[in-house]
């Protein structure tokens, strides 16, 4: 599967809008066939708080449908499939409120976001439970993967977890490529 950024239609009248954000028929029309079983939601606070670079790994690796619902963040989706001719290579598009935009990222790829403003509430669909003992990343900053982050003067705020990843050189992938190269979304 691609990753794929998805902007559903609002319908504008004079009290505001309507979407329908989540449809099985619109996502499965766009090849999308695994259902989500689980929503997540989180808030950041400070502006530069940066989630991630995260995966599950099989047979509890997640899919995700990521969306803002208040603020905005650079979201990030990077191909960690052994084999793929786009390994370690990314892509990313500016998910807010205002512009409704979702990103796809299939299982296979590391996810992660940094916010853009403060008080950002993220909303989130995963194909897998949440599986802790599953639960991996690489680091944010890590030099192969090279990601232009916008970051505030200070830097990012990150958990402790998100401070202490693994490099890419030292990591052994659990996913496999599944013919489908990463293109970018934006
Ligand atoms: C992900 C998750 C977490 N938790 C609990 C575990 C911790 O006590 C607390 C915070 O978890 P964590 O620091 O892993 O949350 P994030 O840093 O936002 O992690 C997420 O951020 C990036 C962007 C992702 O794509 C993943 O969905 C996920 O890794 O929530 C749960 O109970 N269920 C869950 O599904």
């Amino acid at each position: 599967m691609p990753v794929l950024l998805i902007t559903p239609r609002r319908f504008e009248d004079e009290r505001g809008w309507f979407s329908e954000t989540f449809s099985d028929r619109a996502i499965e029309a766009l090849g999308i066939t695994h259902p989500f079983v689980q929503d997540n939601h989180s808030m950041s606070r400070p502006v530069g708080t940066l989630r991630g670079l995260h995966y599950q790994a099989p047979p509890h690796a997640q899919a995700k449908l990521v969306r803002c619902v208040r603020g905005r963040i650079w979201d990030v989706a990077v191909d960690i499939r052994k084999g793929s001719p786009t390994y370690g290579q990314w892509t990313a598009a500016e998910l807010s409120a205002a512009n409704g935009s979702q990103l796809y990222v299939p299982a296979g790829f590391l996810h992660g976001f940094v916010t853009l403003e403060p008080d950002t509430e993220v909303i989130y669909k995963v194909s897998s439970y949440y599986a802790p003992e599953s639960d991996g990343g690489i680091a944010w900053n890590d030099p192969d993967i090279g990601l232009p982050w916008p970051l505030p003067e200070a830097g990012p705020t990150l958990s402790v977890k998100d401070g202490k990843l693994s490099s890419l050189a030292d990591f052994d992938s659990p996913f496999a490529y599944d013919g489908v190269p990463l293109t970018p979304v934006a």
